[in-house]
């Protein structure tokens, strides 16, 4: 490694450009050495005015590009598992964005290639552990003053979503940070799932069954409930309130200015996750580079990936059969460390 990490950054797309941006200009330590995109197009424009970088068509060409200390994978779900994998295999430190893999079979053969290797390599994209809010809950939980955790009751709203998106996507993709979360905040495994299907939006894409309502149940019977609607129209919302045996704490309402004029009361509400989530994902990267210069392997595991695969492929069947349907772990290597609290 020379004096910076160099990164080589898979997918130049949304979520590409926006790492490529903050590697580049927002953190200290890193820089972009290598980009792949198979629309050469894309990478040029994300890598415009950048010093150094080599661009790629090819995934594995971007990974032994000269100067690519480690990589940033913000490719598509379905891309990830090649992309860890060939990773692992030059032992080269990743930042894989969430889902890690979308499908839990492909999420086991990750950890278990990880698990074979005996030390960790990657982390998985969860930004919100790192969101300032998100952490003032998780203190409050772990500190037992609320006493213990019984509910959480969730929002997760998007202005619309993006061409392509799929009914599964919508627990697979965008539920996958409340499984996260919760999983965290908790220390619990979840267990179950249901979904229910209030009528679709007619702000919704045809066929798109949008907005849901998914509950899991937990190993020490919380439950979590999660109202997700992606073509909402009016605003990027996510919010969380738990609920606990002594009091209870909500985040997520509307942090900016409050405005009054012409007899309105108002605050701006943001409009996606680049800007709701500026913050969390700036101190992601960076303590990610941090740790990975210092030769360690933080944040959210590749165990942490697969359960949540498992459980968002459960919720997927539920959302088919409309029946409560168990979540079935794989047993868990050593490696990993279990929830805790
Ligand atoms: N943490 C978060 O809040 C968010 C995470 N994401 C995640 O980031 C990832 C990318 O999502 P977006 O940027 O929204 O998608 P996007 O569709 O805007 O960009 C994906 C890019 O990857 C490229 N690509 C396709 N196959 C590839 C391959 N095999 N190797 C390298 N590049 C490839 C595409 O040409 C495209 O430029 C997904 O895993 C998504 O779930 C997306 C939005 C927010
Ligand atoms: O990860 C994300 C997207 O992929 C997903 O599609 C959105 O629903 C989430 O809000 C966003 O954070």
């Amino acid at each position: 490694m020379g004096d910076l990490l160099g990164v080589a950054v898979l997918g130049a797309g949304h979520m590409g450009a926006d790492h490529i941006r903050r590697l580049d200009r927002v953190v200290s330590g890193a820089r972009v050495a290598a980009v792949a995109d198979p629309d050469g197009t894309r990478a040029k424009e994300a890598t415009a005015g950048i010093e150094g970088v080599s661009v790629h068509t090819d995934v594995e060409a971007a990974l032994d590009a000269p100067g690519v200390d480690a990589v940033l994978i913000a490719s598509p779900g379905p891309a990830h598992e090649d992309a860890l994998l060939a990773a692992f295999a030059r032992r080269l430190p990743v930042l894989c964005e969430k889902p890690m893999v979308p499908d839990s079979t492909g999420a086991l053969r990750v950890v278990e290639a990880e698990a074979r290797l005996g030390r960790r390599l990657a982390q998985i994209g969860f930004m919100r552990r790192y969101d300032a809010e998100y952490r003032q809950l998780k203190s409050l939980l772990d500190g037992g003053d609320l006493g213990r955790p019984l509910m959480l009751h969730c929002t997760h709203r998007n202005v619309s979503s993006p061409p392509g998106f799929t009914s599964a996507m919508l627990i697979n993709s965008s539920v996958s940070h409340e499984i996260d979360a919760a999983r965290w905040l908790l220390g619990q495994e979840l267990t179950a799932v249901t979904v229910l299907r209030p009528r679709s939006s007619a702000g919704a894409p045809q066929g798109l069954t949008d907005p849901q309502f998914v509950l899991f149940e937990t190993e020490r019977g919380a439950l979590v409930d999660v109202e997700v609607f992606v073509n909402c129209g009016f605003g990027y919302e996510v919010r969380c309130e738990a609920v606990c045996e002594q009091g209870s704490a909500r985040i997520g309402d509307t942090r900016s200015m409050a405005v009054t004029r012409r007899g309105l009361a108002g605050q701006e509400v943001p409009q996606d996750y680049l800007v709701r989530f500026a913050d969390a994902y700036e101190r992601e990267v960076q303590d990610w580079v941090d740790a990975t210069r210092r030769g360690e392997v933080t944040g959210p595991s590749a165990w942490d990936g697969y359960a949540a695969s498992v459980v968002a492929e459960a919720g997927v069947r539920a959302l088919e059969t409309g029946a409560r349907t168990p979540v079935e772990l794989a047993p868990r290597p050593e490696l990993y460390a279990a929830p805790t609290r």
